[in-house]
């Protein structure tokens, strides 16, 4: 059985990534870190993992709730890197010369070109060089290539929910690249650091839009997009115009993103109906466990604490817009579920292994 580390376990991600190993029948952890708990067993810091113990029966169970939170991760064969970007670079680097395969939550190993890397976090990348051996962690698009890597960059909360929303329409050619994706997240998305930001009395009742000046993850969007239209035969002549802007709402969990694109006509100059995108998005995922087309709008309920993502394409036959609107829980198929499935794609194990659980609805 694979031996783990969590490496951060005292963030968000590290303590989701905890109760979904927990369930999971392969992977062991044996090792987490957190700078802030050094030396406190993972009960004492999350008392809720006390409940294991009832249920560990076997001689290594996957979570044990006495494991000692140390300063530097133990040798493992696999480790889930949940620090903030740039210190995750230098941990990865760190982790990847003794021979461990890493999935990193941040956002260090995302994006292909290095430039465009540090134009948008606004420092020189830690490790350049690793950059070509990472594959982007989107398992419905790169499955094949992650089985066989050793460092899997999983994908951003926003990124994943508009990249599985907009992919088929890209890959089928039958939108224009100018698109809007208005998108809405919980607070968990911030991490669990204390900021006013973040605040209780701050968020709760409130929503709000941030970073209009443009967010990170609107590089690993396009990035993507591109690299989809030209993947389904349609690639675009120009990179795609994308307005994305992400919107604080009053909920812990979950991301739903609304996307608006003007749609082109076919040869006969018709412009394609509801039933037939629906179709069409049908046959994108069909063999897909964790993305569904549903028939209705989604709710972010649907989707808390699953790996899943739920998917509604529709014309706005007033204006021949394709609207897709797309939701998923950030810390799950936005995160650590993701990051669960990548590692079941490294290790040859069924790709939904530990991740069956239906969402919390209500
Ligand atoms: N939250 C989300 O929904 C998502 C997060 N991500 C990414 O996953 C990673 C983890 O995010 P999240 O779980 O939200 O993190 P949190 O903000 O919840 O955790 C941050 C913790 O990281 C530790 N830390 C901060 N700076 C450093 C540093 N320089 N070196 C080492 N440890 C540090 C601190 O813990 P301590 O002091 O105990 O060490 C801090 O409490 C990030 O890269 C984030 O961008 C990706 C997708 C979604
Ligand atoms: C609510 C909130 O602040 N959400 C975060 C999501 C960040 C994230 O997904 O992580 P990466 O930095 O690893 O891309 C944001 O919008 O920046």
């Amino acid at each position: 059985m694979p031996s783990v580390s969590i490496v951060n376990v005292t963030s968000y991600t590290g303590l989701e990534l905890l109760r979904l190993l927990s369930q999971h029948p392969q992977f062991v952890v044996t090792s987490v870190t957190g700078r802030s708990a050094v030396g406190k067993r993972l009960d004492e810091v999350f008392p809720q993992l006390s409940s294991l113990l009832a249920f560990n029966q076997a001689a290594t169970p996957a979570v044990n709730p006495k494991l000692v939170i140390g300063e530097e991760p133990a040798q493992t064969d696999l480790a889930f890197v949940c620090l903030p970007h740039a210190a995750a670079a230098e941990m990865v680097a760190h982790l990847l010369k003794r021979g461990t395969r890493v999935v990193d939550l941040s956002a260090d190993f995302r994006l292909y070109d290095v430039a465009v890397y540090e134009e948008w976090y606004k420092h020189v990348h830690p490790a350049p060089a690793l950059i070509e051996d990472a594959v982007y962690g989107l398992c419905e698009r790169y499955r094949e290539r992650i089985r066989k890597s050793s460092l899997v960059a999983n994908p951003g909360c926003h990124s994943s929910t508009a990249i599985l929303g907009l992919l088929p329409a890209f890959a089928a050619g039958i939108i224009n690249p100018d698109v809007i994706i208005d998108s809405k997240t919980g607070i968990s998305g911030a991490g669990r650091s204390p900021s006013l930001k973040t605040h209780y009395a701050e968020v709760n009742e409130d929503m709000s839009a941030y970073s209009l000046e443009g967010h990170r993850h609107l590089a690993e969007i396009v990035q993507e997009l591109i690299a989809g239209a030209k993947d389904g035969g349609h690639p675009l002549s120009a990179p795609p115009r994308i307005t994305f802007i992400p919107h604080l709402a009053p909920m812990t969990r979950g991301i739903l993103a609304t996307c608006y694109a003007d749609l082109k006509p076919d040869a006969q100059q018709r412009m394609p109906t509801t039933a037939e995108i629906r179709a069409l998005y049908e046959e994108y995922y069909a063999n897909e466990p964790f993305v569904h087309v549903v028939d209705q709008p989604p709710h972010t309920k649907w989707t808390y604490g699953s790996n899943h993502c739920f998917i509604y394409p529709v014309v706005d036959v007033r204006t021949q817009r394709l609207i897709v609107i797309s939701c998923l829980d950030n810390l799950v198929k936005g995160a650590s579920g993701q990051a669960v499935q990548n590692a079941n794609l490294l290790y040859g194990y069924p790709e939904t292994m530990g991740l069956s659980i239906v969402g919390v609805n209500p």
